[in-house]
């Protein structure tokens, strides 16, 4: 079966060496100072920081080549360029850098907070004072700084829900995805709608919460009726559940409730030890609502109402589905996503190839 895996191409680049400086001392009563030209700072590394409260590749943009910034030139008065900073892109655990092309591994980013230097930049030029010589005492030349490198990689990451839909067909499941997601997935008024399984995920309070939509399941399922039960296999793994019970139907809710976990129980006891919530959906319509405190005081469990039509019911939803995935993680440590992803190369500061001629104001216009 296919399992959920999320890719994307880009590509990075390390930062280019600032060139070198020609330039020459000038002092008061001093005609002819020597070369005083100060060295190109050092392009930035890329490097890749695992980060575990990332779960997806979509804080990157596909086909956009980051780049570390470059070494700025060297100076007069034999000061040294700026190195350019490394440029860190953040992932999830368990992604993998692949050549682009060759689909060779490079790396594979497992621990968090671990750290690997990818590409290095280049190495700045050295400026004129270095080439003086007995011969030469005003060499009018310094190095270029090395580039830096780029390389195309595609990033790949296996997907794990952390939730997982789990309801009778119709019961308006791929509908919350499409609410609670950037999901588009098939919505209809009819039974077995969704034929494979919809991830999407939800970014609530800068953290990525991955919900899995699956097929409905129906009563038998566990003896192979409709289609839900091959796809619960993909919710297997996930944190925790969601029930959802469509009030609006005419089946009596406490008994596709209690059908539902029977389901879960034949495919995997342990299912219903996780976590869960009960959702009463299609609030919006008058009968649904009108069944509410029934259902209520007829399950033992919390029953949370929504509508994907009107939203209602929503926003408590995002808060109950993210202090299910928030376990010993306290909400401050969550994601910070550098700059570096809006970051425009155009913006960089210098890339002369070549050496810099630029002249410090003490070398005035004088030879
Ligand atoms: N009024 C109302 N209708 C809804 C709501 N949510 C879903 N529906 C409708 O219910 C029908 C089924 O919705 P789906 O989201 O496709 O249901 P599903 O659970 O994914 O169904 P399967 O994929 O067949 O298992 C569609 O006609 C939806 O428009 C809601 O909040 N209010
Ligand atoms: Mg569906």
């Amino acid at each position: 079966m296919n399992s959920f895996v999320d890719e994307m191409k880009i590509g990075v680049a390390s930062g280019n060496g600032g060139p070198g400086c020609v330039s020459f001392r000038r002092e008061k009563y001093v005609p002819k100072g020597g070369p005083d030209g100060g060295d190109g700072g050092r392009g930035g590394d890329v490097i890749f920081r695992v980060k575990d409260n990332l779960k997806t590749l979509t804080h990157l943009r596909p086909n956009k080549t980051y780049r570390a910034q470059n070494g700025l030139p060297g100076e007069g008065r034999k000061k040294h360029g700026k190195d350019g900073e490394d440029l860190v892109v953040l992932v999830p655990p368990g992604t993998q850098v692949k050549d682009a092309e060759t689909g060779d591994i490079l790396l594979d980013l497992v621990e968090n907070n671990s750290e690997h230097r990818f590409l290095i930049g280049g190495i700045g030029g050295q400026g004129n004072t270095h080439f003086a010589t007995s011969r030469n005492q005003t060499p009018r030349f310094a190095q270029p700084g090395m580039p830096g490198e780029t390389r195309k990689i595609r990033l790949e990451l296996s997907l794990i829900a952390d939730i997982g839909f789990v309801g009778y067909p119709n019961a308006g499941k791929s509908s919350l995805l499409g609410v609670l997601t950037s999901a588009h997935p098939k919505v209809g008024a009819y039974p077995f709608t969704t034929k494979i399984p919809n991830l999407g995920v939800l970014r609530a309070f800068n953290r990525d919460i991955i919900l899995a939509d699956i097929p409905g399941i129906i009563q038998g399922a566990s003896e192979g009726a409709g289609l839900g039960y091959r796809f619960l296999k993909h919710i297997s793994r996930t944190a925790a559940l969601l029930f959802l019970v469509d009030l609006s139907d005419y089946q009596d809710p406490v008994e596709v409730f209690e059908n539902l976990k029977q389901e879960l129980h034949a495919y995997e006891p342990e299912l219903l030890k996780r976590p869960h919530y009960i959702l009463a959906t299609k609030m919006d319509i008058p009968e649904a609502r009108e069944r509410l405190d029934e259902f209520r005081s007829k399950v033992s469990e919390e029953v949370l109402p929504v509508s994907s039509a009107t939203r209602d019911g929503i926003d408590e939803l995002i808060k109950k589905l993210f202090s299910l995935t928030v376990e010993k993680k306290s909400v401050e440590e969550a994601v910070e996503v550098p700059d570096y992803y809006s970051y425009d190369p155009d913006d960089d500061h210098s890339n002369a190839e070549g050496a810099s001629e630029s002249r410090s104001e003490s070398s005035g216009g004088k030879e």
